[in-house]
């Protein structure tokens, strides 16, 4: 990818709503086809349709220990997305509709979790998406300790406050913010592109 020259012109809260449009496959593409999480990490509702496309607010904890989750749920706000360096762990549950209800009321748009939650069902139920590396009915401990903020590593992938992040039945892909109208550019050329394949195909 080359370097940025052009000036900010679009509002996040703009690139959030052109993103929406957008499937994750191609947003991919626009950046080398990197940054993509890797496949462990996946939506956790049992049926298709999660969507998720925010800004990341990040946060690590100790493997199957909540306690961080519980201080930042409570000052999250629209738009955000709750990204968890919960270690890879998938003997406990992170979060469950309580908490993501907490949140959602907040104007939170959904986790992402290096790590595994419970109450999958519930979870689509009340629309929240979520994307972690599996579920268990195993609750969290709430001992701590924790960091919110700074970069974290979920996925094999850094993310750091503030980057876009986007899932969908694909998975998850991260967009750093600095590079976000660029990418947008670029994932928005690669849908035409697609499109004019697609009639050569005669689809
Ligand atoms: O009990 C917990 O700590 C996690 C949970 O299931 C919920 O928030 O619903
Ligand atoms: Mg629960």
């Amino acid at each position: 990818m080359t370097e940025n020259t052009v000036a900010s012109t679009m509002t996040e809260a703009e690139l959030l709503e052109k993103f929406a449009e957008i499937p994750s496959a191609p947003i991919s593409d626009g950046q080398d086809r990197l940054n993509v999480l890797d496949a462990g990490i996946s939506s956790v509702w049992p049926s298709p349709g999660a969507r998720l496309v925010g800004r990341a607010v990040t946060l690590t904890v100790g493997g199957g220990d909540n306690a961080g989750v519980h201080a930042v749920v409570d000052s999250l706000t629209e738009g955000d997305v709750l990204v968890i360096n919960g270690q890879g762990l998938t003997h406990r549950a992170l979060i469950g509709e309580l908490i993501a209800s907490r949140a959602k009321k907040r104007g939170c748009r959904g986790f992402v979790i290096d790590g595994c939650v419970r109450d999958a069902v519930d979870l689509q139920e009340i629309n929240f998406p979520v994307f972690a590396r599996g579920v268990t009915p195993a609750g969290p401990y709430r001992n701590g300790p924790y960091r919110i903020g700074g970069p974290v590593a979920v996925g094999n992938v850094a993310v750091s406050p503030g980057d876009l992040m986007i899932g969908d039945d694909d998975g998850v892909v991260v967009v750093a913010r600095d590079e976000a109208e660029q990418v947008l550019a670029a994932a928005q050329a690669k849908l035409v592109a697609e499109e004019k394949q697609r009639a050569e195909i005669g689809l």
